[in-house]
Parts: structure tokens; C-alpha cells; sequence
């Protein structure tokens, strides 16, 4: 895959002025190639930044010359197998639509339509160059990405299940499940299908450009070349991503802000090798002040980006048929062969052609092999300096802007490695796509500190921190008290660590609720002591010991918590050693630590409570399940679960059904609505990590929240009568 990024200026627009400008875009300086683009240090002005790309465009360029300069002579490589991917990127306001799909009017068609016009001609000419032996044909496939979710763009919205498609990996390349792919025969088909699409698309105006288009547009052109060697497939895929805006400036604080980047559907579809062949990044710039940081981001961002070179690689001709003999006068297909790494084609464009005029040049000798062709704009190329009026001559390495900036290739130094692993490249676009995407460059604060977490747990928390971004607030915090419920479970249960990650994982919801920050440090200190005296009884005595005189031990039932070394229990599994620990003691040890409860009432509004599978029930309302309930339930029986008896036939038959985790089959139960059955299977998924996943006995099933006592008795009754029948 080569990469070659270039930049394009916009023009001013109306009722912007000629005295904001303050980013100059240089292909050319006195008749040698530059390729640079100019901004100030927003903080100090007097002094200014470069960025060199491999193709710089600056306000006058027309969309013709930037199609016959960047876009055009990738055509032939794509009709040799070669995918290609474009795009543009950069902040709202600044391009990338107009680049990309351009104005109405002839001259100001943009990438994508002359892409196509481009593609219909070449295969018109491979036919006919055939002599017939070869046919073309062109499918089309387009689709955006919007929240993080793909819809196909050729259906109708009222179509779109909510979910979107799903992402699946094949052959190396990220497949969007189930999109249409649609017969395209010529350029008025395209536009046809092309209006149509783009009238699909999820749109939400900002302030700055009220047209701006908030998702992430993929057009995918499929080349079929079918002749009787078999078939050639290859991709242009044309990529108009959505603004890389700050959202506080244009206030769009909804929820298609950040998406933790490995998560993030346009990663995958741009780090799974669907870009295996040429990519072409066009960084667009608005010149403007108003735009100043945000410009620089992009720089940086890119500047970065251009230094992605690696092999190209073709795509397989798939024979349709046994392969004739090689006909040696024929077409370029028969005499291709099938995967042939093009070592060496680092980072140069596929079809180069000589510079014309003024033209803004190409820097296609940035990565040439050959030494010759190392210039100046190859010490210039992945270098950002600063060049200060006074200090013209200092060495980059001397200035003291940050090292991203100062980064030189200076002659002579070894060439930087021409190839790079497929999980490095994939890291790198990763990054790069990160940073597009979320514009974060400047504004990120400092990265914490690694946290020992599980990537599970890890996974979790940027789910739900999208969701919390994504404006979910009421279920995020539902899901906030979902914790803390479990957390308080596990508490009473006596697996602190299950409680601890439990109260943790409710923080993000409730981050600045100090009661929990402090139930949190408790039990963090009592799990703390519960090890150190362990391990100190392990090298003192034999273990049995000191457990059994903690675990008869009076627990102080004063309202303060006592301090760890007194406090902590040694949790007594129900069916263990010490069946006889009375259950007062057991009160006794919960009221104690009720006082110290995180009081979820806190956080809980009335309309909440109405939901009964998740609510807090505030403590003094709270009581302990009725053990010796009168209850004809027979489930009860089956206390003998918890003394390791066989569960019965019928208890057997209900976990099951709980354990399946099947939304349908747990509704089939009696009393489980289809709330219920996504929350409880919700809770299993949870509960996975923790307690190696499945209920066991109805004592666990009755211990889930929104479950209890009533619905564990009709699930059952429910069942006793089905088999009844
Ligand atoms: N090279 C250009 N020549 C003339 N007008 C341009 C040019 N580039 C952009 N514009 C105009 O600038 C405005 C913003 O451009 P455009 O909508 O393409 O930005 P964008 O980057 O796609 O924004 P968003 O991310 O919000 O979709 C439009 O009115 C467009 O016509």
C-alpha cells in the first residue's frame, strides 16, 4: 500500500475576509517544488510552522486539476488490480464535500463523479483494446457511518434496523454484512443511484456550515474485468468523513462525538486491508484565523500520516474457469501474475506523470529509490519546522516547539524503512484515523496513567463511556445503579473483590460521589487486610486456625465501620464449614455496614423506581428475602441446590432456560417480559468474569436484580404446569 497525502487549501468564501487569512498553501516556489504549507505558532506569532506533504493546493486550484494531478492516474493502476482508496478528512467547513462530491456544474464536479467518468472510459478502453476478449463492468456499494453504526445508502431510512450492519473480517478485509451492491452501467445510472443515496444520508447541521454532513460516506466502486482468464475485481472506495470539528465550537454536543478509536467501525474498515493498493489522504484546509488550532491539528495530523509506506499488493485474478494457455500476444491480464508483491513502490504514484506548467507539482521523488531523486523535498517531506525570523539558521533540533515539530530528515541520515509489518501499518492508520476522526491533538489532556483493568472490563467501560457520550444519560445511569446493585450483592455475599469491581465500574457513572469514592477506599483497604493476614497466617500457622476464630469473632455492630483490621470477615460460603453462623450475626454484620452503604437514593429519582428490575430500594425499606417464606413454592425445595443436592428436573429446566441466555426463550417463561429477560441476560453477560458465569441454584436466580422471590416462583409454576400439560 502506498500513501500519499497531499493538502488543499479552500478558497475565502463569502463574507469571509482577506485579512484572516493565515495559512499559506506553496506547491511551488520559484519554479522548484516546495509542497509546503505555512501557519503561524498560534502563541507566538512571530514565529511560523511547515508542513511538508506530497502535494500542496492552494486556493486557486480547480477541481479538474486536483482530479488530473492526484486522482486520475490512479485509474490505470486500479484497472491492473490495484484497490484505491481516497479521501478526505480535515475540519467542517473546509472541503471535503465539495472535494469529494463537488457543485452541480461540470467545473465543479468533485473527486467521486470524475472518478467514475474516469473509470467508464478506461473500461471502455480495456475492451476495446481486447478486441472484445474483456468485459468491464461496475457495481456500486455505498454506506455511511453514523454513531459508530454502518447503514447501507441504498435503502431508504424507514429500511435501517437501528443496530446497523454488522462488521465481519474476511480474507483480510473488513466485509459490512448484507449491503447492496448495485449494478451501475453508466454515468447516468451513477447519478441516479449517486442523488438518491446521498438523499439517505443522516444529516445534522452545525453553526458552521449549516450543510454539514455528520457521518462518514463510503462509496465503493467494484471493477469487474471479466475475460477468459477469469475475473479481475478491484475497489475505488471514495471516503467523505465527517468533519473533524471541536464540538464545543460548533455545539454539536450530541451523541456522535468519540468513539474509543479501536472500537471504531471506520478503523476497521480502513485498518482491515481494504485499502491494500494506493491510498490518497486529501487534507482540507480552511485559511482562515477562526480555524487556527484546529488547522494546526489536521497538520499534525497528516504530517504524520504521509510517512505510511509500505508493498503493494494486487488482487487476485479469481479464475471463473480453467485457465487457458497463455495467449503471449494478449492482453495485459493474461500476462499479469496473480499477487505479485511490487516491492520497492514505496509511497510513489502509481502512474506518474511529468510536471506541466505551474501546476501544482507532485512529489512523487519524496520516497523515490533512486538516490538522484532524494531532493530537497525529501528532507522536507515528514518535517514540520519552525522557522523563526531571527533564528533562521538554528538547527531544527535546536528549537523548542515540542519534538513532533522538530522531527528532520537530514541528508546523509539512514533512509527510514521502506516496509512495514501489516500490524504496524494497521497501528499506524489506526492512529491516524483516531486522529482525524476525533481531532483531539491539541486538546487532549495529558494521557493517565496505564490502570491494571482486563481488556474485558476495559471494553466495558468505553461502551459505556460511549453511551454516556452518546447522550444516553438516563440508561447509563439505570445501568450506573445496575453496579452498585450488584456491587451491594456481592458485598452480601462476601466477595468483596466482585463488589469492589462492581462499585469501580459504577464510578464513571457517578463519578463524583464521594460516598462511593470512599466505599470504594474501604474495600479496597478491608480486601487489602483480608491478604496481608492470610499471607501472614500462611507463614505462621496452619491456615485453619485464625479462619476459624475470625469467623466466629463478634462483628461490632456499631453504626461506624470498624477499621479493616477488625472488620473483615472471612466469607463463609453458605453450604461450607459453618452452617451454624447464626443469621443474626449475619444481620448484625449488614447493619453494621449499612451506614456505610453508598446510598444509591442519592441518585435515584422517583420515575426511576417505577422500574422495579433495577431499583434501589432505600434502606430502610429494604429486608432481608424471606428465607422460610410461606410460599407454596416448591423452588424452596430446592434450597438443597445450595447444600450441593441435584437440582430437580424442574429447577434443572429453569436454569437452563436462565442460562441459555436466550432473550425469546427466557420470555417463554412465565412473568419474564422482554425487559426482564434482556436484563437478566445482561447481568449473566456481567456476571461471566466475575462468577465463572451460570446460575446455579433459584437462590442465585431469586438474588438477581428485578428477579426475586415472585418472578423466580411464576417461572417455576410456570414450568411445573408446562409439563403438567
Ligand atoms: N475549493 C472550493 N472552491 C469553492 N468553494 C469551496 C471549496 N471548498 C469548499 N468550498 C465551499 O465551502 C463550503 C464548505 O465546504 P464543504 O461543505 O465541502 O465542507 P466539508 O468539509 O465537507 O464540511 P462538513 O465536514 O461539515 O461536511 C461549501 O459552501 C463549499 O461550496
Amino acid at each position: 500500500m502506498s500513501v500519499r497525502v497531499v493538502a488543499r487549501l479552500r478558497p475565502l468564501l463569502d463574507k469571509e475576509l482577506e485579512k484572516d487569512i493565515i495559512v499559506n498553501a506553496e506547491g511551488s516556489k520559484d519554479g522548484k517544488v516546495t509542497n509546503i504549507v505555512r501557519i503561524p505558532n498560534p502563541k507566538n506569532e512571530s514565529e511560523e510552522f511547515s508542513f511538508a506533504f506530497n502535494g500542496v493546493y492552494d486556493m486557486e486550484t480547480t477541481q479538474e486539476e486536483l482530479f488530473t494531478n492526484e486522482v486520475a492516474p490512479t485509474l490505470k493502476s486500479l484497472f491492473q488490480g490495484l484497490d484505491v482508496t481516497l479521501f478526505a478528512y480535515g475540519v467542517t467547513g473546509t472541503g471535503k464535500t465539495h472535494t469529494m462530491r463537488g457543485g452541480l456544474k461540470l467545473s465543479e464536479r468533485g473527486v467521486i463523479p470524475r472518478l467514475l467518468s474516469g473509470i467508464y472510459r478506461r473500461g471502455r478502453k480495456v475492451a476495446k483494446d481486447s478486441g472484445g476478449e474483456t468485459s468491464v463492468s461496475i457495481t456500486l456499494s455505498y454506506y455511511e457511518i453514523y454513531n459508530d453504526k454502518v447503514y447501507d445508502l441504498f435503502e431508504p431510512p424507514e429500511k435501517r434496523s437501528l443496530a446497523g450492519l454488522p462488521l465481519r473480517e474476511k480474507d483480510g478485509k473488513t466485509i459490512v454484512v448484507g449491503l447492496s451492491e448495485r449494478a451501475c452501467d453508466d454515468l447516468k445510472d451513477f447519478e441516479k443511484l449517486y442523488i438518491e443515496a446521498n438523499n439517505n444520508r443522516s444529516t445534522a447541521g452545525t453553526k458552521l456550515n449549516a450543510q454539514s454532513s455528520r457521518s462518514h460516506a463510503i462509496l465503493m466502486v467494484k471493477v469487474h474485468q471479466v475475460s477468459s482468464e477469469g475475473t479481475l475485481i478491484s475497489t475505488a472506495s471514495a471516503i467523505d468523513l465527517a468533519g473533524s470539528e471541536d464540538n464545543r465550537r460548533t455545539d454539536n454536543g450530541r451523541g456522535d462525538k468519540r468513539i474509543p478509536y479501536r472500537e471504531s467501525k471506520m478503523t476497521r474498515i480502513l485498518s482491515l486491508g481494504q485499502n491494500n493498493g494506493i491510498t490518497i489522504m486529501i487534507l482540507n484546509l480552511a485559511p482562515l484565523r477562526s480555524y487556527h488550532l484546529d488547522t494546526l491539528s489536521s497538520l499534525n495530523v497528516s504530517s504524520r500520516a504521509k510517512r505510511i509506506e509500505v508493498r503493494e499488493i494486487e488482487n487476485e485474478i479469481v479464475f471463473t474457469q480453467p485457465p487457458r494457455k497463455a495467449n503471449t500476444s494478449g492482453a495485459s491480464l493474461q500476462q499479469r501474475q496473480p499477487l505479485r508483491p511490487l516491492a520497492n513502490a514505496h509511497n510513489t504514484h502509481p502512474n506518474s506523470v511529468a510536471q506541466k506548467g505551474d501546476k501544482p507539482a507532485k512529489a512523487f521523488s519524496v520516497y523515490s529509490d533512486r538516490a538522484k531523486a532524494a531532493p530537497r523535498t525529501a528532507m522536507l517531506a515528514n518535517t514540520a519546522t519552525v522557522r523563526k525570523p531571527d533564528l533562521a539558521q538554528k538547527r531544527p533540533s535546536d528549537v523548542t516547539n515540542g519534538s513532533r515539530l522538530n522531527k528532520i530528515v537530514k541528508p546523509g541520515m539512514p533512509k527510514p524503512s521502506t516496509e512495514m509489518s501489516a500490524a504496524k501499518i494497521e497501528e499506524l492508520i489506526e492512529r491516524k484515523v483516531a486522529e482525524a476522526l476525533a481531532n483531539h491533538a491539541l486538546d487532549q489532556p495529558p494521557a493517565k496513567p496505564p490502570v491494571e483493568i482486563s481488556e474485558a472490563v476495559q471494553r466495558r467501560l468505553e461502551a459505556l463511556e460511549k453511551k454516556i457520550e452518546s447522550g444516553e444519560a438516563e440508561e447509563a445511569r439505570a445501568e450506573g445503579l445496575r453496579f452498585l446493585l450488584m456491587a451491594k450483592q456481592h458485598k452480601e455475599r462476601g466477595e468483596d473483590s466482585s463488589a469492589l469491581k462492581m462499585y469501580e465500574m459504577a464510578v464513571p457513572f457517578f463519578p463524583k460521589q464521594e460516598k462511593l469514592q470512599k466505599k470504594i477506599t474501604n474495600l479496597r483497604s478491608k480486601i487489602q487486610a483480608k491478604r496481608d493476614l492470610e499471607a501472614a497466617e500462611l507463614s505462621t500457622a496452619p491456615l485453619i486456625m485464625p479462619v476459624k476464630k475470625l469467623a466466629t469473632a463478634p462483628i461490632a455492630s456499631n453504626t461506624q465501620l470498624p477499621t479493616p483490621a477488625a472488620s473483615f470477615e472471612i466469607y463463609q460460603p453458605k453450604c461450607a464449614e459453618q452452617p451454624e453462623t447464626p443469621p443474626k450475626n449475619r444481620k448484625k454484620r449488614l447493619s453494621s455496614e449499612r451506614d456505610d452503604d453508598f446510598d444509591c437514593s442519592a441518585v435515584v429519582r422517583a420515575d426511576e423506581q417505577e422500574d422495579d428490575s433495577f431499583v434501589y430500594k432505600p434502606k430502610h425499606k429494604k429486608s432481608k428475602p424471606k428465607q422460610n417464606s410461606k410460599s407454596s413454592l416448591r423452588v424452596f425445595s430446592d434450597v438443597c441446590d445450595d447444600n450441593k443436592q441435584p437440582p430437580t428436573p424442574r429447577t434443572k429446566q429453569l436454569l437452563d432456560i436462565v442460562n441459555s441466555r436466550d432473550v425469546a426463550l427466557l420470555m417463554s417463561l412465565s412473568g419474564f417480559g422482554a425487559k426482564k429477560a434482556r436484563d437478566l441476560v445482561e447481568f449473566l453477560e456481567l456476571q461471566n468474569e466475575d462468577d465463572g458465569g451460570n446460575i446455579q441454584t433459584l437462590q442465585q436466580l431469586r438474588a438477581v436484580p428485578g428477579v426475586g422471590n415472585r418472578t423466580v416462583e411464576r417461572a417455576y409454576d410456570g414450568i411445573v404446569n408446562a409439563l403438567l400439560v
